[in-house]
């Protein structure tokens, strides 16, 4: 799509992201420098604060309002068995997740965040819930076609996948100051598996996990699947659309697309899990500034999560052994976020409190 200064919407977001402010990441360092603690004690806390300001050009960085994203798609390679579970799972958890009742709306609601629903590329349409604003409708297609055949999607739907995740990401900006990912999409672990084989140049056979808990008989098959989708499509890992059209996904796309946004708009955003990261790797492939917005909020037990989090140079604020995705890391990290800034705009100065500063002690 054109605009009219004749750029596409694509690189039009991606000139409009630049790296963190240098010089709001020396002032919050110079000002946690002084507060009443040893050096550096709240370690990683300390770092994300001084990405926040950052990030935000702030020494209070906004972060009051949250909300996780949790893009759903479909994916025409579960035919192969590649999940435990039946593609119609994906439907019924968009049900779930507007009723209340997943993962994710326990944990956002306890970080005070909002969830946000979208069907990128569901097999199944969700008109009523679309009519009554209970779901954002930005459908791709009907899921994607099956990558162990050709290609998931055309080049065409690939950059409409991720424009569909920077229009998501204008919305929400004038109501959001900090945004998360999330996934939904039965078999999904598949085609993020193949897109870090493709960035990372590991071996798809460890790289592959079980998902939603496959066993060993089906982790082989899901092996097979993933190298023959790599032979047949052969990605080309310079150009991160043709590895999201050969062997990516539509959710995955919006989740690129969203992260990109984000860091058009100077928003810090929360990477959930394995599939938020793979669509990190595409966004990052796309403009690597949009690298300086995140936040990875944990490593899950996906073997190739760890990976695509190293190739990022992402160092994960939690481990907790989580495989579930929608989002829940996320959540969860909502609340490091908050932590972040209380550091960063609550806690007295040496100097403010009267406390002696170490510099000022002699030691023998
Ligand atoms: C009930 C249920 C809820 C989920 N919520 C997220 N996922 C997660 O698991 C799926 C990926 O794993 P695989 O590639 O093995 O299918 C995705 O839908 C992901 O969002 C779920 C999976 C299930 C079954
Ligand atoms: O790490 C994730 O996000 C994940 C892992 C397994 C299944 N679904 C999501």
């Amino acid at each position: 799509m054109k605009n009219s200064s004749g750029l596409s919407f694509l690189d039009a977001t991606f000139r409009s992201i630049y790296p963190q402010d240098f010089e709001y990441r020396q002032r919050a360092e110079e000002h946690l420098n002084q507060l009443t603690m040893p050096h550096w004690a709240l370690g990683d806390l300390m770092d994300l604060a001084v990405d926040l300001a950052g990030m935000t050009r702030s020494l209070q960085p906004p972060v009051a309002r949250k909300k996780v994203v949790v893009m759903v798609g479909d994916h025409g390679v579960a035919a192969e068995g590649v999940s435990l579970f039946p593609a119609e799972v994906t439907t019924q958890m968009v049900y779930n997740f507007i009723r209340g009742g997943a993962g994710i709306n326990a944990l956002a609601g306890r970080s005070q965040t909002e969830v946000c629903v979208v069907d990128v590329g569901a097999r199944d349409s969700f008109d009523e819930l679309v009519e009554t604003g209970r779901i954002v409708a930005k459908k791709i297609g009907h899921g994607t076609a099956n990558i162990a055949h050709g290609p998931a999607m055309s080049r065409t739907h690939a950059v409409m996948a991720v424009e569909a995740g920077i229009e998501i990401a204008n919305d929400l900006a004038a109501t959001t100051d900090v945004f998360g990912t999330g996934d939904m999409g039965i078999g999904n672990t598949t085609p993020s598996t193949a897109i870090a084989a493709v960035f990372t140049g590991e071996k798809v056979s460890e790289l592959t996990g079980r998902g939603t808990g496959i066993d060993d008989a089906g982790l082989l098959k899901k092996i097979a699947v993933i190298e023959r989708a790599l032979q047949i499509n052969r990605p080309d890992p310079k150009d991160g659309i043709d590895v999201l059209a050969k062997v990516g996904g539509f959710e995955i796309g919006a989740i690129a697309g969203l992260i990109l946004g984000a860091a058009a708009h100077r928003k810090p955003v929360v990477v959930d899990g394995f599939i938020s990261t793979a669509g990190a790797m595409i966004a990052c492939s796309l403009e690597p500034f949009v690298r300086d917005f995140l936040v990875c909020a944990h490593c899950s037990v996906e073997p190739a999560h760890k990976v695509l989090l190293s190739k990022l140079q992402c160092r994960p604020l939690l481990e907790l052994n989580l495989r579930l995705g929608e989002g829940t890391g996320a959540a969860l990290a909502m609340h490091l976020v908050d932590a972040a800034v209380a550091i960063l705009t609550e806690v007295a100065t040496f100097s403010e409190a009267g406390v002696s500063d170490s510099s000022r002690s002699v030691q023998k």
